[in-house]
């Protein structure tokens, strides 16, 4: 498939996901351009890591379409949404906690290359992939604690670095689901800078409840509810929306 040019990152066209009776994605459309960070906003169970997971391909829709940079990618694989740059984060931690940060990184950036990891294998055998793991824990800052078991650090770290293995893969849109949730201030500080050194190139659309934070980060925010988007636009409109504050701020 030859990817298409488009000027957005993310088309979300009509989309709809029910479990049973339960109806959790109603026709939700959405157009996030090359570069735009959008928050996604909305009380619990409204929806939102259901959509991720929709984007991602980690869970299929009923109906409605997804394109990637111009590619229909609603029947894909999430492997193959990967190789149209497509990375994320996800709610609850994912990292195998009695390896070595190193290892687990390393496992991540496996991840995009054709051979499988052997766990016979000693790491030299994965010589670069083990540089370029080291090298993605000093950009988080976490290099000192490579050879740790992920059991032994702080959860703020291991978000800092599931957040680092994400970026590793140099993705072009980047799905993050609740980065800050359960983090210490500092922690929040920490991940909060980390967000914002994202280069341009990169497309974030970031699922948060800490809106204190997080509207710093946003320049675009969509307002879910039910499963429907009830708001869309720049972070000020709506923010200022009156039917943002009945939904989302109980005013
Ligand atoms: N695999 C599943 N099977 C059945 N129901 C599900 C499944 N996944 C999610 N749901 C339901 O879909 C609804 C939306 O859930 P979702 O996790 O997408 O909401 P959310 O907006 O991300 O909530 P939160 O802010 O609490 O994370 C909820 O009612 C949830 O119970």
């Amino acid at each position: 498939m030859t990817p298409q040019t488009s000027e957005h990152a993310l088309e979300v066209i009509d989309l709809k996901k029910a479990f049973g009776g339960l109806v959790v994605t109603q026709s939700v459309s959405l157009a996030i351009r090359h570069g735009e960070r959008r928050l996604i906003i909305g009380p619990n169970g409204a929806g939102k890591t259901t959509l991720f997971n929709q984007i991602s391909g980690d869970m299929r829709p009923n109906s409605g379409q997804i394109k990637l940079f111009g590619t229909d990618v609603t029947q894909l694989a999430p492997y193959k949404r990967a190789h149209f740059g497509l990375s994320r984060t996800y709610q609850i931690i994912t990292l195998f906690s009695g390896d070595t940060l190193e290892h687990n990184v390393t496992l991540g950036l496996l991840g995009l290359r054709p051979s499988r990891w052997q766990m016979w294998r000693p790491m030299s055998f994965y010589g670069d992939l083990a540089t370029e793991a080291r090298r993605t824990l000093d950009a988080v800052g976490l290099l000192h604690l490579a050879e740790h078991p992920v059991s032994d650090i702080a959860y703020g770290e291991k978000r800092r670095v599931e957040l680092a293995m994400a970026l590793a893969q140099k993705p072009r849109l980047l799905l993050l689901d609740e980065p800050l949730a359960g983090l210490s201030n500092t922690e929040r500080a920490q991940v909060k800078a980390l967000i914002a050194s994202i280069p341009r190139e990169t497309t974030v659309i970031m699922i948060e409840h800490d809106m204190d934070t997080a509207l710093d980060l946003a320049e675009t925010v969509t307002l879910l509810n039910y499963g429907r988007v009830i708001v869309d636009g720049d972070r000020d409109t709506v923010i200022a929306d009156e039917r943002t504050r009945e939904v989302y701020l109980g005013a």
